[in-house]
């Protein structure tokens, strides 16, 4: 048996759960957002898919933390009642008898900000503006042992036709679940800057376009790059539809959060690939929620990491 592979099985099968609550939101004919204290949104499909993955991980080990992005305050209070009654609805197509104290509950059991031994990270909805625009999205969910992200569930359900899952065990690889069984993926084997195709956040305030387009100037990039909201953009480069994937700061003292990277990071990691900050340092995901000593994002295919990094050093 390989190391895991109850966690691997657990986070699958979470993530997939979700992703069918999430679709069914989004061919609903109603999925607005609230929007939180940031002034980002947050949708019905947000709140469920964190209830139900963090259910999942409650049920199957008890003992381990979660740190998520949402929590469930806001449901909580009075003039939030039809919104909470569309959770609890939502959660209960997929889970037949949940009721609203546990729906709540299994939300508020990813409240978890600190490091620790042994910890979960989700991102319930990666995306939440692509989702709403019809775009990409992910449900992202990485586990932590002291630090270091080891097991990866990745589902992407807008990417392909029916969605594509994807998963990873750090020193065992990463996979594309199919129904002929699961795919080993890989980057590509690029290795001149010219040829490479540059992904990036379709929102301009997530990651700097302009410094993105100067950058593919210095590296000769002819494509034009390709703009993909959510952690979609790491699964395109782990399996070999894009190159490079960069994520600019856009404003000083914006910590990147762990639940945005951690799965991603290690689907890349193990397709053969690098992922590091704007600086080459490699990304730090054992100081609790945020990525606070790294700035920005940059994903290769591996072989055009060092020459990404002095393109980016040259351009700042
Ligand atoms: N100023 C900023 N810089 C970088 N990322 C930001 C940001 N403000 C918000 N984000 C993050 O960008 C994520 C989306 O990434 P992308 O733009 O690549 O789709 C959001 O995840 P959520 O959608 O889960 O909230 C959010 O956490
Ligand atoms: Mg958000
Ligand atoms: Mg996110
Ligand atoms: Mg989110």
């Amino acid at each position: 048996m390989s190391a895991y592979q109850r966690e691997v099985e657990i986070a699958q099968h979470a993530v997939t759960s979700a992703a069918v609550l999430c679709q069914n939101v989004r061919q609903g004919d109603d999925f607005a957002a609230l929007a939180k204290s940031d002034n980002s949104p947050v949708t019905v499909a947000d709140f469920g898919s964190q209830a139900i993955v963090c259910r999942a991980i409650r049920q199957a080990f008890p003992d381990d933390l979660i740190i998520a992005e949402e929590n469930a305050d806001a449901l909580r209070s009075d003039d939030q009642a039809e919104l909470r009654g569309r959770v609890v609805a939502e959660v209960q197509r997929v889970l037949p008898g949940a009721d609203e104290t546990q729906t709540l509950a299994w939300i508020d059991a990813g409240v978890s900000r600190d490091a620790a031994p042994r910890v979960w990270t989700l991102d319930p909805i990666d995306g939440t503006k692509g989702f709403l625009r019809g775009g990409q999205y992910a449900v992202a969910l990485g586990l932590l042992i002291n630090g270091q992200v080891e097991v990866a569930a990745l589902a992407c359900p807008a990417l392909d036709d029916d969605g594509a899952i994807f998963w990873a065990v750090r020193g065992a690889g990463a996979f594309q679940h199919t129904p002929e069984g699961d795919k080993a993926i890989a980057v590509t084997p690029t290795a001149n800057s010219a040829e490479a195709a540059l992904c990036e956040s379709v929102e301009s305030g997530h990651s700097d376009h302009d410094q993105s387009a100067q950058i593919a100037k210095t590296l000769e990039i002819a494509r034009p790059s390709v703009r993909m909201d959510s952690q979609a953009k790491y699964a395109a480069v782990a399996r070999g539809d894009a190159d490079i994937y960069l994520r600019l700061p856009t404003r000083a003292g914006y910590e990147e959060k762990i639940w945005d990277h951690a799965a991603g990071y290690l689907v890349i990691t193990e397709a053969g690939g690098k992922v590091t900050d704007i600086e080459g340092k490699p990304l730090d995901f054992s100081l609790g929620s945020t990525l606070k000593n790294n700035r920005g994002v940059v994903a290769t295919n591996g072989k055009l990491h060092d020459t990404v990094i002095a393109a980016i050093v040259a351009a700042s």
